[in-house]
Protein backbone atom coordinates (compact mmCIF):
# COMPACT_ATOMS: atom_id res chain seq x y z
CA UNK A 1 0.00 0.00 0.00
CA UNK A 2 1.03 3.86 -0.75
CA UNK A 3 2.37 5.80 2.24
CA UNK A 4 -0.71 8.08 3.22
CA UNK A 5 1.04 11.50 3.91
CA UNK A 6 0.58 14.36 4.00
CA UNK A 7 3.61 15.41 1.69
CA UNK A 8 4.87 18.44 0.82
CA UNK A 9 6.48 19.17 -2.53
CA UNK A 10 9.12 22.03 -2.97
CA UNK A 11 10.30 23.51 -6.14
CA UNK A 12 13.63 25.07 -5.81
CA UNK A 13 14.83 26.70 -8.81
CA UNK A 14 18.31 27.99 -8.39
CA UNK A 15 20.70 28.93 -10.90
CA UNK A 16 22.52 26.32 -12.30
CA UNK A 17 20.16 23.44 -11.98
CA UNK A 18 16.01 22.75 -10.64
CA UNK A 19 15.61 20.79 -8.04
CA UNK A 20 11.75 19.07 -7.16
CA UNK A 21 11.99 17.32 -3.53
CA UNK A 22 9.05 15.55 -1.40
CA UNK A 23 8.94 15.66 2.07
CA UNK A 24 6.97 13.56 5.03
CA UNK A 25 5.26 15.53 7.92
CA UNK A 26 8.32 15.24 10.16
CA UNK A 27 10.40 17.25 7.44
CA UNK A 28 11.95 14.27 6.36
CA UNK A 29 13.13 14.25 2.77
CA UNK A 30 11.20 11.08 0.57
CA UNK A 31 12.71 11.85 -2.37
CA UNK A 32 14.40 14.23 -4.98
CA UNK A 33 15.10 15.19 -8.58
CA UNK A 34 17.44 17.47 -10.13
CA UNK A 35 18.07 18.83 -13.94
CA UNK A 36 20.61 21.66 -14.80
CA UNK A 37 19.82 23.57 -17.62
CA UNK A 38 22.03 25.46 -20.06
CA UNK A 39 24.00 29.22 -18.85
CA UNK A 40 24.03 31.51 -21.87
CA UNK A 41 26.78 33.44 -21.65
CA UNK A 42 26.58 35.92 -24.84
CA UNK A 43 29.65 38.27 -23.70
CA UNK A 44 32.30 38.43 -20.94
CA UNK A 45 29.96 38.86 -17.52
CA UNK A 46 26.75 38.36 -19.06
CA UNK A 47 24.81 35.29 -17.88
CA UNK A 48 21.47 34.34 -19.49
CA UNK A 49 18.60 31.40 -19.12
CA UNK A 50 16.01 30.64 -21.75
CA UNK A 51 12.93 31.11 -19.60
CA UNK A 52 11.36 27.57 -20.99
CA UNK A 53 14.21 25.45 -20.34
CA UNK A 54 13.96 26.64 -16.35
CA UNK A 55 10.03 25.37 -17.01
CA UNK A 56 10.89 22.41 -18.50
CA UNK A 57 13.79 21.49 -15.73
CA UNK A 58 11.12 22.15 -13.09
CA UNK A 59 7.88 20.05 -14.36
CA UNK A 60 11.14 17.20 -15.61
CA UNK A 61 11.93 17.05 -11.69
CA UNK A 62 8.58 17.70 -10.38
CA UNK A 63 7.30 14.03 -12.27
CA UNK A 64 10.71 12.22 -11.47
CA UNK A 65 10.80 12.99 -7.67
CA UNK A 66 7.09 11.79 -7.36
CA UNK A 67 7.90 8.55 -9.49
CA UNK A 68 10.56 8.01 -6.76
CA UNK A 69 8.61 9.04 -3.84
CA UNK A 70 6.03 6.44 -5.27
CA UNK A 71 2.89 8.55 -3.91
CA UNK A 72 -0.14 9.15 -4.95
CA UNK A 73 -0.45 12.94 -5.78
CA UNK A 74 -3.43 13.09 -3.36
CA UNK A 75 -1.58 12.64 -0.70
CA UNK A 76 0.44 15.93 -0.95
CA UNK A 77 -1.00 18.88 0.79
CA UNK A 78 0.71 21.47 -1.17
CA UNK A 79 3.30 22.53 -3.42
CA UNK A 80 6.31 25.29 -2.06
CA UNK A 81 8.44 27.34 -4.55
CA UNK A 82 11.82 29.07 -4.26
CA UNK A 83 13.84 30.56 -6.81
CA UNK A 84 17.10 31.75 -7.48
CA UNK A 85 16.35 35.86 -6.83
CA UNK A 86 16.40 38.56 -8.73
CA UNK A 87 16.72 37.04 -11.71
CA UNK A 88 13.98 38.87 -14.85
CA UNK A 89 11.77 37.64 -17.37
CA UNK A 90 9.50 39.87 -19.05
CA UNK A 91 6.61 37.87 -21.47
CA UNK A 92 3.46 38.75 -23.45
CA UNK A 93 0.41 38.92 -21.25
CA UNK A 94 -1.79 36.75 -23.81
CA UNK A 95 0.78 33.88 -25.78
CA UNK A 96 2.74 33.66 -22.85
CA UNK A 97 6.15 33.81 -24.82
CA UNK A 98 8.98 35.60 -23.11
CA UNK A 99 10.20 38.77 -25.04
CA UNK A 100 13.53 37.84 -24.42
CA UNK A 101 16.13 35.38 -22.12
CA UNK A 102 16.29 35.90 -18.32
CA UNK A 103 18.58 37.83 -17.44
CA UNK A 104 20.17 36.45 -14.78
CA UNK A 105 21.10 37.77 -11.51
CA UNK A 106 25.33 37.10 -11.72
CA UNK A 107 24.81 39.16 -15.12
CA UNK A 108 26.28 42.55 -15.74
CA UNK A 109 23.81 43.42 -18.16
CA UNK A 110 22.80 46.45 -16.83
CA UNK A 111 26.32 47.67 -15.03
CA UNK A 112 26.87 50.57 -17.34
CA UNK A 113 23.38 51.73 -17.08
CA UNK A 114 23.68 51.57 -13.33
CA UNK A 115 26.67 53.97 -13.48
CA UNK A 116 25.13 56.07 -15.63
CA UNK A 117 22.38 56.58 -13.40
CA UNK A 118 24.26 57.24 -10.53
CA UNK A 119 23.87 60.48 -7.96
CA UNK A 120 23.85 61.22 -4.14
CA UNK A 121 20.02 61.52 -4.65
CA UNK A 122 19.12 58.67 -6.49
CA UNK A 123 21.55 56.44 -4.33
CA UNK A 124 19.70 57.53 -1.12
CA UNK A 125 16.24 56.84 -2.33
CA UNK A 126 17.32 53.00 -3.11
CA UNK A 127 18.93 52.76 -0.42
CA UNK A 128 16.02 54.15 1.90
CA UNK A 129 13.26 52.30 0.14
CA UNK A 130 14.72 49.55 -0.95
CA UNK A 131 17.27 48.56 1.73
CA UNK A 132 19.27 47.64 -1.69
CA UNK A 133 22.02 49.64 -3.87
CA UNK A 134 22.22 50.71 -7.44
CA UNK A 135 23.62 47.24 -8.76
CA UNK A 136 23.56 45.36 -12.05
CA UNK A 137 22.67 42.53 -9.38
CA UNK A 138 19.11 43.63 -8.74
CA UNK A 139 16.33 43.17 -11.23
CA UNK A 140 14.70 46.58 -12.02
CA UNK A 141 18.00 47.50 -13.56
CA UNK A 142 17.58 44.36 -15.98
CA UNK A 143 14.04 45.40 -16.87
CA UNK A 144 15.70 49.37 -17.78
CA UNK A 145 18.04 46.47 -20.09
CA UNK A 146 15.66 45.53 -21.88
CA UNK A 147 13.46 48.07 -22.18
CA UNK A 148 16.51 50.08 -23.70
CA UNK A 149 18.15 47.14 -25.84
CA UNK A 150 15.34 44.96 -27.12
CA UNK A 151 13.24 46.50 -30.32
CA UNK A 152 9.44 47.02 -28.84
CA UNK A 153 9.60 46.03 -25.40
CA UNK A 154 9.60 49.09 -23.91
CA UNK A 155 6.39 49.93 -25.92
CA UNK A 156 4.85 47.37 -25.52
CA UNK A 157 4.90 47.10 -21.96
CA UNK A 158 3.40 50.85 -21.85
CA UNK A 159 0.41 49.48 -23.91
CA UNK A 160 0.05 47.20 -21.21
CA UNK A 161 0.88 43.88 -23.06
CA UNK A 162 3.62 42.43 -21.30
CA UNK A 163 4.03 40.72 -17.96
CA UNK A 164 7.44 41.13 -15.49
CA UNK A 165 8.41 38.41 -12.74
CA UNK A 166 11.10 36.92 -10.91
CA UNK A 167 11.37 33.20 -11.38
CA UNK A 168 8.46 32.33 -8.75
CA UNK A 169 6.26 34.63 -10.84
CA UNK A 170 7.66 32.85 -14.03
CA UNK A 171 6.85 29.39 -12.52
CA UNK A 172 3.28 30.01 -11.05
CA UNK A 173 2.24 31.87 -14.34
CA UNK A 174 2.62 29.04 -16.35
CA UNK A 175 1.88 26.04 -13.49
CA UNK A 176 -1.56 27.41 -13.06
CA UNK A 177 -2.43 27.89 -17.01
CA UNK A 178 -1.46 31.71 -17.07
CA UNK A 179 -4.36 32.70 -14.67
CA UNK A 180 -2.02 33.57 -11.14
CA UNK A 181 0.38 36.93 -11.78
CA UNK A 182 1.81 36.95 -8.22
CA UNK A 183 5.38 37.01 -6.40
CA UNK A 184 6.21 36.83 -2.85
CA UNK A 185 7.37 40.04 -0.71
CA UNK A 186 11.09 38.33 -0.51
CA UNK A 187 11.56 38.11 -4.01
CA UNK A 188 9.62 41.93 -4.53
CA UNK A 189 11.87 43.03 -2.06
CA UNK A 190 15.04 42.69 -4.54
CA UNK A 191 13.60 44.29 -7.27
CA UNK A 192 14.43 47.88 -6.78
CA UNK A 193 10.39 48.46 -6.95
CA UNK A 194 9.16 47.27 -3.82
CA UNK A 195 9.43 49.88 -0.47
CA UNK A 196 9.96 47.31 2.47
CA UNK A 197 8.43 49.17 4.84
CA UNK A 198 5.00 50.82 3.30
CA UNK A 199 5.12 47.36 1.93
CA UNK A 200 4.26 48.40 -1.75
CA UNK A 201 5.85 49.04 -4.86
CA UNK A 202 6.64 52.43 -5.02
CA UNK A 203 5.75 54.96 -7.52
CA UNK A 204 9.15 57.10 -7.44
CA UNK A 205 11.20 53.80 -8.35
CA UNK A 206 9.11 52.86 -11.00
CA UNK A 207 9.17 56.51 -12.25
CA UNK A 208 13.33 56.15 -12.01
CA UNK A 209 13.17 52.79 -13.89
CA UNK A 210 10.65 53.79 -16.52
CA UNK A 211 8.47 50.93 -15.32
CA UNK A 212 4.52 50.68 -16.37
CA UNK A 213 2.69 49.60 -13.03
CA UNK A 214 0.27 47.10 -14.88
CA UNK A 215 3.36 44.60 -16.00
CA UNK A 216 3.95 44.06 -12.13
CA UNK A 217 2.83 40.73 -10.33
CA UNK A 218 0.71 41.71 -7.06
CA UNK A 219 2.74 40.98 -3.93
CA UNK A 220 1.62 38.30 -1.39
CA UNK A 221 2.91 36.83 1.93
CA UNK A 222 5.11 33.75 1.76
CA UNK A 223 2.88 31.12 2.87
CA UNK A 224 -0.04 30.72 1.32
CA UNK A 225 -2.62 29.41 -1.22
CA UNK A 226 -1.70 31.55 -4.58
CA UNK A 227 -3.60 29.28 -7.13
CA UNK A 228 -3.63 25.47 -8.16
CA UNK A 229 -1.31 23.44 -10.57
CA UNK A 230 -2.84 22.14 -13.55
CA UNK A 231 -3.82 18.51 -13.13
CA UNK A 232 -2.05 17.78 -16.45
CA UNK A 233 1.01 18.88 -14.64
CA UNK A 234 0.56 17.12 -11.46
CA UNK A 235 -0.74 13.46 -12.47
CA UNK A 236 -4.70 14.50 -12.61
CA UNK A 237 -4.31 16.84 -9.50
CA UNK A 238 -5.06 19.95 -8.82
CA UNK A 239 -3.27 20.47 -5.59
CA UNK A 240 -2.89 24.42 -4.10
CA UNK A 241 0.48 26.53 -4.74
CA UNK A 242 0.57 27.58 -1.17
CA UNK A 243 4.35 28.47 -0.16
CA UNK A 244 6.61 30.97 -2.02
CA UNK A 245 9.96 32.33 -0.88
CA UNK A 246 13.28 33.71 -2.27
CA UNK A 247 16.35 30.94 -1.91
CA UNK A 248 18.09 32.62 0.70
CA UNK A 249 15.40 33.56 2.54
CA UNK A 250 14.09 29.99 2.65
CA UNK A 251 16.93 29.00 3.59
CA UNK A 252 16.76 31.08 6.92
CA UNK A 253 13.15 29.94 7.47
CA UNK A 254 14.77 25.95 6.52
CA UNK A 255 17.51 26.45 9.34
CA UNK A 256 14.59 27.88 12.13
CA UNK A 257 16.56 30.91 12.45
CA UNK A 258 12.93 32.35 14.09
CA UNK A 259 14.73 34.91 16.85
CA UNK A 260 16.62 38.08 16.25
CA UNK A 261 20.12 37.48 15.95
CA UNK A 262 19.89 34.07 14.47
CA UNK A 263 21.67 33.37 11.36
CA UNK A 264 22.52 31.09 8.45
CA UNK A 265 25.12 31.07 5.77
CA UNK A 266 24.87 29.14 2.29
CA UNK A 267 27.90 27.80 0.86
CA UNK A 268 26.85 26.93 -2.72
CA UNK A 269 28.07 29.08 -6.60
CA UNK A 270 27.98 32.03 -3.75
CA UNK A 271 27.83 33.01 -0.27
CA UNK A 272 24.69 34.44 1.23
CA UNK A 273 24.82 34.76 4.97
CA UNK A 274 21.32 35.92 6.35
CA UNK A 275 20.45 37.24 9.70
CA UNK A 276 16.82 37.78 11.35
CA UNK A 277 16.20 40.79 12.75
CA UNK A 278 12.72 40.54 13.61
CA UNK A 279 9.82 43.32 13.31
CA UNK A 280 12.78 45.88 12.84
CA UNK A 281 14.60 46.89 8.94
CA UNK A 282 17.93 47.36 10.07
CA UNK A 283 19.85 50.11 8.08
CA UNK A 284 23.52 49.35 6.64
CA UNK A 285 26.14 51.58 7.46
CA UNK A 286 28.75 48.89 6.38
CA UNK A 287 27.81 47.71 2.57
CA UNK A 288 25.11 44.46 3.84
CA UNK A 289 21.51 44.94 2.12
CA UNK A 290 18.57 45.13 4.29
CA UNK A 291 15.91 42.94 2.97
CA UNK A 292 12.45 41.25 3.91
CA UNK A 293 12.70 37.47 5.60
CA UNK A 294 9.27 36.57 4.85
CA UNK A 295 5.27 37.23 5.56
CA UNK A 296 3.27 34.69 7.46
CA UNK A 297 -0.23 36.29 8.12
CA UNK A 298 0.09 40.13 8.18
CA UNK A 299 3.81 39.97 9.97
CA UNK A 300 6.69 40.98 8.06
CA UNK A 301 10.42 40.14 9.63
CA UNK A 302 13.59 41.53 8.41
CA UNK A 303 16.87 40.37 7.91
CA UNK A 304 20.39 42.12 7.31
CA UNK A 305 22.26 39.93 3.72
CA UNK A 306 25.63 39.80 2.96
CA UNK A 307 26.08 38.76 -0.89
CA UNK A 308 29.29 37.22 -1.54
CA UNK A 309 29.33 36.27 -5.29
CA UNK A 310 32.18 33.59 -5.94
CA UNK A 311 32.52 30.55 -3.04
CA UNK A 312 32.12 27.74 -3.74
CA UNK A 313 32.70 28.57 -7.42
CA UNK A 314 36.43 28.87 -6.57
CA UNK A 315 36.28 25.59 -6.08
CA UNK A 316 35.06 24.96 -9.95
CA UNK A 317 37.66 26.82 -11.00
CA UNK A 318 40.03 24.96 -9.30
CA UNK A 319 38.61 21.91 -10.77
CA UNK A 320 38.05 23.07 -14.67
CA UNK A 321 39.71 26.40 -15.15
CA UNK A 322 43.48 24.89 -13.46
CA UNK A 323 42.66 21.65 -13.22
CA UNK A 324 44.22 21.13 -10.09
CA UNK A 325 41.47 19.16 -8.92
CA UNK A 326 39.43 15.81 -10.56
CA UNK A 327 36.70 16.55 -7.44
CA UNK A 328 35.39 19.34 -5.36
CA UNK A 329 35.46 16.53 -2.23
CA UNK A 330 39.03 16.62 -2.85
CA UNK A 331 39.59 20.28 -2.11
CA UNK A 332 39.61 18.73 1.83
CA UNK A 333 42.18 16.37 1.62
CA UNK A 334 44.15 18.34 -0.42
CA UNK A 335 43.66 21.43 2.21
CA UNK A 336 44.26 18.63 4.94
CA UNK A 337 47.43 17.79 3.75
CA UNK A 338 49.39 20.83 4.50
CA UNK A 339 49.40 22.98 7.98
CA UNK A 340 49.00 26.29 6.40
CA UNK A 341 49.16 27.86 2.93
CA UNK A 342 52.48 29.53 3.99
CA UNK A 343 50.96 33.12 3.85
CA UNK A 344 49.34 32.45 0.44
CA UNK A 345 46.09 34.57 -0.06
CA UNK A 346 43.29 34.38 -3.10
CA UNK A 347 41.24 36.47 -3.17
CA UNK A 348 38.54 35.29 -5.83
CA UNK A 349 36.63 38.24 -7.03
CA UNK A 350 36.35 36.59 -10.57
CA UNK A 351 33.29 39.29 -10.75
CA UNK A 352 34.39 41.77 -8.72
CA UNK A 353 33.48 42.04 -4.92
CA UNK A 354 29.52 41.48 -3.71
CA UNK A 355 29.27 42.49 0.07
CA UNK A 356 30.68 44.43 1.91
CA UNK A 357 33.35 45.90 -0.70
CA UNK A 358 30.35 46.44 -3.83
CA UNK A 359 33.54 46.94 -6.20
CA UNK A 360 32.37 45.50 -10.23
CA UNK A 361 35.44 46.55 -11.27
CA UNK A 362 38.10 44.68 -9.49
CA UNK A 363 39.25 41.09 -10.31
CA UNK A 364 40.47 38.02 -8.46
CA UNK A 365 44.12 38.27 -7.26
CA UNK A 366 46.37 35.65 -5.76
CA UNK A 367 49.16 37.26 -3.04
CA UNK A 368 52.60 35.08 -1.20
CA UNK A 369 53.57 32.75 -3.67
CA UNK A 370 56.99 31.85 -3.64
CA UNK A 371 59.03 28.83 -5.04
CA UNK A 372 57.65 26.74 -2.52
CA UNK A 373 53.77 27.28 -3.01
CA UNK A 374 52.27 24.14 -4.04
CA UNK A 375 49.02 22.61 -5.54
CA UNK A 376 47.98 21.83 -1.61
CA UNK A 377 48.55 25.74 -0.65
CA UNK A 378 46.38 27.03 -3.60
CA UNK A 379 43.43 24.57 -2.93
CA UNK A 380 43.72 25.22 0.76
CA UNK A 381 43.73 28.92 0.20
CA UNK A 382 40.73 29.05 -1.95
CA UNK A 383 38.87 27.27 0.70
CA UNK A 384 40.03 30.01 3.16
CA UNK A 385 38.59 32.58 1.16
CA UNK A 386 35.21 31.25 1.50
CA UNK A 387 35.95 31.35 5.31
CA UNK A 388 37.77 34.96 4.92
CA UNK A 389 35.13 36.80 2.78
CA UNK A 390 32.22 35.07 5.91
CA UNK A 391 33.92 37.21 8.28
CA UNK A 392 34.17 40.29 6.13
CA UNK A 393 30.29 40.25 5.71
CA UNK A 394 30.02 39.11 9.60
CA UNK A 395 31.84 41.65 10.68
CA UNK A 396 29.48 43.97 8.85
CA UNK A 397 26.91 42.11 10.10
CA UNK A 398 27.45 42.84 14.20
CA UNK A 399 28.37 46.01 13.50
CA UNK A 400 25.01 47.04 12.20
CA UNK A 401 23.09 45.24 14.38
CA UNK A 402 25.24 45.96 17.27
CA UNK A 403 24.76 42.13 18.19
CA UNK A 404 27.28 39.17 18.69
CA UNK A 405 26.46 35.80 16.55
CA UNK A 406 26.80 32.87 19.26
CA UNK A 407 26.37 30.29 17.00
CA UNK A 408 26.38 30.29 12.63
CA UNK A 409 24.12 27.59 11.13
CA UNK A 410 25.82 26.72 7.49
CA UNK A 411 24.14 24.82 5.39
CA UNK A 412 25.20 24.22 1.01
CA UNK A 413 27.36 21.73 -0.99
CA UNK A 414 30.53 23.10 0.13
CA UNK A 415 29.53 23.01 3.64
CA UNK A 416 29.73 19.34 3.30
CA UNK A 417 33.81 20.06 3.28
CA UNK A 418 34.83 19.30 7.10
CA UNK A 419 37.99 21.43 6.27
CA UNK A 420 36.24 24.53 5.42
CA UNK A 421 33.80 24.06 8.18
CA UNK A 422 36.50 23.94 10.89
CA UNK A 423 38.17 26.57 9.57
CA UNK A 424 35.27 28.69 9.40
CA UNK A 425 34.57 28.17 13.16
CA UNK A 426 38.14 29.18 13.69
CA UNK A 427 37.60 32.54 11.99
CA UNK A 428 34.71 33.37 13.50
CA UNK A 429 35.44 32.67 16.84
CA UNK A 430 31.84 30.94 17.00
CA UNK A 431 30.43 27.33 16.83
CA UNK A 432 29.56 26.32 13.31
CA UNK A 433 26.60 24.14 13.49
CA UNK A 434 25.69 21.74 10.14
CA UNK A 435 22.30 20.29 10.19
CA UNK A 436 21.40 16.97 8.79
CA UNK A 437 19.34 18.17 5.98
CA UNK A 438 21.69 20.56 4.30
CA UNK A 439 18.74 20.95 1.38
CA UNK A 440 17.24 24.28 3.58
CA UNK A 441 16.34 25.64 1.03
CA UNK A 442 14.14 23.32 -0.34
CA UNK A 443 12.63 22.60 3.23
CA UNK A 444 12.40 26.14 3.69
CA UNK A 445 9.94 26.20 0.75
CA UNK A 446 7.79 23.28 2.11
CA UNK A 447 7.69 24.10 5.54
CA UNK A 448 6.27 27.77 4.23
CA UNK A 449 3.62 25.52 2.37
CA UNK A 450 2.73 22.76 4.80
CA UNK A 451 2.14 25.70 7.27
CA UNK A 452 -0.53 27.02 4.90
CA UNK A 453 -2.78 24.05 4.55
CA UNK A 454 -2.10 22.33 7.97
CA UNK A 455 0.57 20.01 7.67
CA UNK A 456 2.89 22.15 10.54
CA UNK A 457 0.88 24.16 12.89
CA UNK A 458 3.48 26.42 13.64
CA UNK A 459 7.04 27.92 13.71
CA UNK A 460 7.93 26.34 17.11
CA UNK A 461 7.03 23.04 15.51
CA UNK A 462 9.27 23.48 12.75
CA UNK A 463 11.90 24.25 15.05
CA UNK A 464 12.11 21.82 17.18
CA UNK A 465 12.35 19.44 13.75
CA UNK A 466 15.64 20.47 12.95
CA UNK A 467 18.64 18.45 13.86
CA UNK A 468 22.08 18.82 14.17
CA UNK A 469 24.27 16.82 11.78
CA UNK A 470 27.76 18.14 13.54
CA UNK A 471 29.00 20.92 15.64
CA UNK A 472 32.68 22.60 14.87
CA UNK A 473 34.02 24.48 17.38
CA UNK A 474 36.57 27.27 17.10
CA UNK A 475 39.92 25.63 18.24
CA UNK A 476 42.40 28.09 16.90
CA UNK A 477 44.31 30.41 18.97
CA UNK A 478 43.17 34.22 18.88
CA UNK A 479 46.42 35.61 18.33
CA UNK A 480 47.12 33.47 14.94
CA UNK A 481 43.28 33.94 14.15
CA UNK A 482 43.91 37.85 13.71
CA UNK A 483 47.40 37.67 12.26
CA UNK A 484 46.02 35.11 9.52
CA UNK A 485 42.64 37.39 9.21
CA UNK A 486 45.11 41.17 9.09
CA UNK A 487 47.00 39.17 6.09
CA UNK A 488 43.86 38.37 4.48
CA UNK A 489 42.48 41.64 4.70
CA UNK A 490 45.92 43.39 2.89
CA UNK A 491 45.35 41.34 0.50
CA UNK A 492 41.74 42.30 -0.61
CA UNK A 493 42.80 45.81 -0.21
CA UNK A 494 46.12 45.22 -2.73
CA UNK A 495 43.71 43.81 -4.86
CA UNK A 496 40.97 46.85 -4.79
CA UNK A 497 44.02 49.11 -6.02
CA UNK A 498 44.79 47.17 -8.48
CA UNK A 499 45.51 48.24 -11.42
CA UNK A 500 46.21 51.47 -10.25
CA UNK A 501 43.79 54.15 -12.07
N1 LIG B 1 33.31 19.07 -0.71
C1 LIG B 1 33.34 20.28 -1.27
N2 LIG B 1 34.32 21.15 -0.95
C2 LIG B 1 34.34 22.39 -1.48
N3 LIG B 1 33.43 22.85 -2.35
C3 LIG B 1 32.44 22.02 -2.71
C4 LIG B 1 32.34 20.71 -2.21
N4 LIG B 1 31.24 20.13 -2.75
C5 LIG B 1 30.68 21.07 -3.56
N5 LIG B 1 31.41 22.20 -3.55
C6 LIG B 1 31.10 23.45 -4.28
O1 LIG B 1 29.79 23.86 -3.89
C7 LIG B 1 29.03 24.30 -5.01
C8 LIG B 1 27.76 23.48 -5.12
O2 LIG B 1 26.91 23.72 -4.04
P1 LIG B 1 25.32 23.90 -4.25
O3 LIG B 1 24.76 24.18 -2.91
O4 LIG B 1 24.81 22.74 -5.04
O5 LIG B 1 25.34 25.22 -5.15
P2 LIG B 1 24.17 26.03 -5.96
O6 LIG B 1 22.87 25.73 -5.28
O7 LIG B 1 24.60 27.47 -5.85
O8 LIG B 1 24.24 25.52 -7.40
C9 LIG B 1 29.92 24.15 -6.22
O9 LIG B 1 30.40 25.45 -6.56
C10 LIG B 1 31.08 23.25 -5.76
O10 LIG B 1 32.30 23.65 -6.35
O1 LIG C 1 20.74 29.84 -7.03
P1 LIG C 1 21.66 30.11 -5.90
O2 LIG C 1 21.54 29.14 -4.77
O3 LIG C 1 23.06 30.29 -6.37
O4 LIG C 1 21.18 31.53 -5.23
C1 LIG C 1 21.21 32.71 -5.93
C2 LIG C 1 20.71 33.88 -5.11
O5 LIG C 1 19.35 33.83 -4.84
C3 LIG C 1 21.05 35.16 -5.79
O6 LIG C 1 20.63 36.28 -5.04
Amino acid sequence: MKAKGPFVVAIDQGTTSSRAMIFDAQGGVVSSAQREFEQIFPRSGWVEHRPRDILTSVQVTLTEAMHKAGIEASAVAGIGITNQRETTVVWDRASGEPVYNALVWQSRHSAELCEAMRSEAVDALVRERTGLLLDAYFSATKLKWLFEHVEGVRERAQRGELLFGTIDSWLVWNLTGGRTHVTDVTNASRTLLYDIHRQGWDEDLLALFGVPASMLPQVRGCSEIYGRIEPKYFFGRDVPICGIAGDQQAALFGQACFEPGMAKNTYGTGCFMLMNTGAKAVPSRHGLLTTLAWKLGDEVEYALEGSIFVAGSVVQWLRDGLRLLDRAEQSQASAESVDSTEDVYLVPAFAGLGAPYWRSDVRGAIFGLSRGTSREHLVRAALESMAYQTRDVLAAMEADADIALKELRADGGAIGNDFLAQFQSDMLGVPLLRPRITETTALGAAYLAGLAVGVWDSREQIARLWQQDRRFDPAMEASRRERLYRGWQAAVQATMGFPAS
